[in-house]
């Protein structure tokens, strides 16, 4: 892939409206559930993403047909919950950790062998958390040493476990569920923290019987699932980039429209909020069967806070853009408890403390977290090492920073914001290509 830098600069204040592409999480569990039903499941929402693309590719590798009568809609003929068939070439997740893990429990429970790949940043992810467990059920998966690629042998009869995630990860629970589908008896999951519910709901919305309640679920082996339509919301994690910028940017007043908010998602709205943030939801209504709404975004001033644990599992994706808030705001900042962001697409603490080091902000890098000492952001040259949230976090920097900030390696916003970009200048950023 090309490299592609970018040069993000104070723009004006952030006016008007936005809709901000459909939920990657959704996305993803949609098209499988869709591939595993029987029926016919049309999406609408989906996320033209290149994570969520890849895992697409990777079902009709397995021999599922779509179709694409328009961008953001796939039509899903469904094969059925024994319908797939062997690849005869690896299956290329990229870069997204949800393909890998979720596909890793889906094809645990198959009759063929496959090896899911994925890219140079997905390859250092670890995968023992999925393959442990899985192995406890009855696959069989080498690893290299814990990473990918996954080869994942076929065939071998699986059984129901009851496991406790050592983690919170909506992750590993959603491997386990798509494993415990093809499984004898029940699988049984309790998280340490709740994480976000969309394989539950859909898996429900399927038609497959699954009790599941704030950090517990629990379903059977060998029932069917039913094709349905998915309406797939404007992706919040995306929406938070939107978010912390009119939050920040003086005279900013920004509508976000019809935003997932799903309660394991808007831990970034509890964040804000402490720090002084002026947030309103309008037009709260059910879609899909989850909860979406608009948000009304105004510029206030944010002081800093010592962050709740127990709003991080709610917000994990949103780190990145939390700092840049942090780092906006007058007084001290302290988050705590969010190692899992230095397994992410690159070390997420890391990448945040150098980058904001470069920008001139007083930031002390925790094993878990960060203090950082807010009120100015310089300008400054960061690397995002390919990390797509990295990267639209310093988009957002530049918004406030003295001089305008430089962003490396910034071709992986198209994972799962594709147009990034132009939506953004379309509301008052000044971000450009860099030459
Ligand atoms: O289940 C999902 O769709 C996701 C779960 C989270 O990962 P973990 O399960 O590792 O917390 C999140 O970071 C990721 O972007 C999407
Ligand atoms: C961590 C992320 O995704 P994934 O784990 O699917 O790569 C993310 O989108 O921030």
């Amino acid at each position: 892939m090309s490299r592609v830098d970018w040069l993000s600069k104070q723009g004006t204040p952030l006016q008007g409206n936005v809709t901000v592409p459909g939920d990657k999480s959704v996305s993803h569990r949609a098209l499988m559930f869709g591939a595993l039903a029987d029926g016919v499941t049309h999406i609408r929402g989906f996320l033209e993403g290149e994570d969520t693309r890849a895992t697409a590719t990777i079902l009709g590798q397995l021999g599922v047909r779509f179709e694409t009568p328009a961008p953001g809609e796939r039509v899903v003929h469904g094969v059925g919950l024994h319908g797939l068939r062997a690849s005869t070439t690896p299956l290329d997740c990229g870069n997204a950790g949800t393909g890998m893990r979720l596909l890793a429990g889906l094809l645990a429970g198959q009759a063929f062998d496959s090896t899911l790949i994925g890219d140079e940043s997905l390859s250092k992810r670890p995968m023992r958390r999925v393959t442990d467990p899985l192995a406890s059920m009855g696959a069989t998966i080498d690893t290299n040493d814990g990473l990918p690629p996954l080869r994942i042998r076929g065939g071998a009869p699986l059984r129901g476990i009851s496991y406790t995630l050592p983690v919170a990860s909506a992750q590993v629970k959603s491997a386990l569920l798509l494993a415990g589908l093809y499984a004898e008896g029940t699988t049984d999951v309790v998280e340490p923290h709740p994480t976000r519910d969309y394989t539950e709901r859909m898996l429900s919305a399927f038609g497959w019987p699954i009790e599941f309640s704030p950090g517990k679920a629990r379903l059977e082996g060998g029932h069917s699932l039913r094709a349905t339509d998915v309406d797939v919301p404007a992706d919040f994690s995306s929406a938070a980039f939107f978010i912390v910028a009119a939050c920040i940017v003086p005279g900013s007043a920004l509508r976000l429209r019809s935003v997932g908010l799903n309660p394991r998602r808007t831990g970034l709205l509890a964040a804000l909020e402490l720090m002084g943030a002026d947030i309103g939801v309008e037009n709260e209504r059910e879609s899909g069967g989850e909860p979406v709404g608009d948000l009304i975004v105004r510029y206030a001033p944010l002081h800093g806070v010592a962050l709740p644990l127990d709003i991080v599992p709610d917000m994990i994706d949103e780190f990145p853009v939390l700092f840049v808030a942090a780092a906006a705001a007058t007084g001290m900042t302290t988050i705590r408890g969010a190692a899992e962001l230095r397994v992410k697409e690159s070390d997420r603490i890391a990448s945040m403390a150098n980058g904001l080091k470069a920008c001139g902000v007083n930031i002390q890098e925790l094993p878990d977290g960060a203090m950082i000492v807010g009120g100015r952001i310089g300008g400054g040259s960061i690397d995002s090492h390919g990390d797509h949230r990295i990267a639209m976090a310093f988009a957002v920097a530049g918004l406030v920073a003295d001089a305008p900030i430089a962003i490396g390696d910034c071709a992986n916003v198209a994972t799962s914001f594709p147009g990034f970009m132009e939506l953004a200048n379309g509301v008052g950023f000044a971000l450009s290509q860099a030459d």
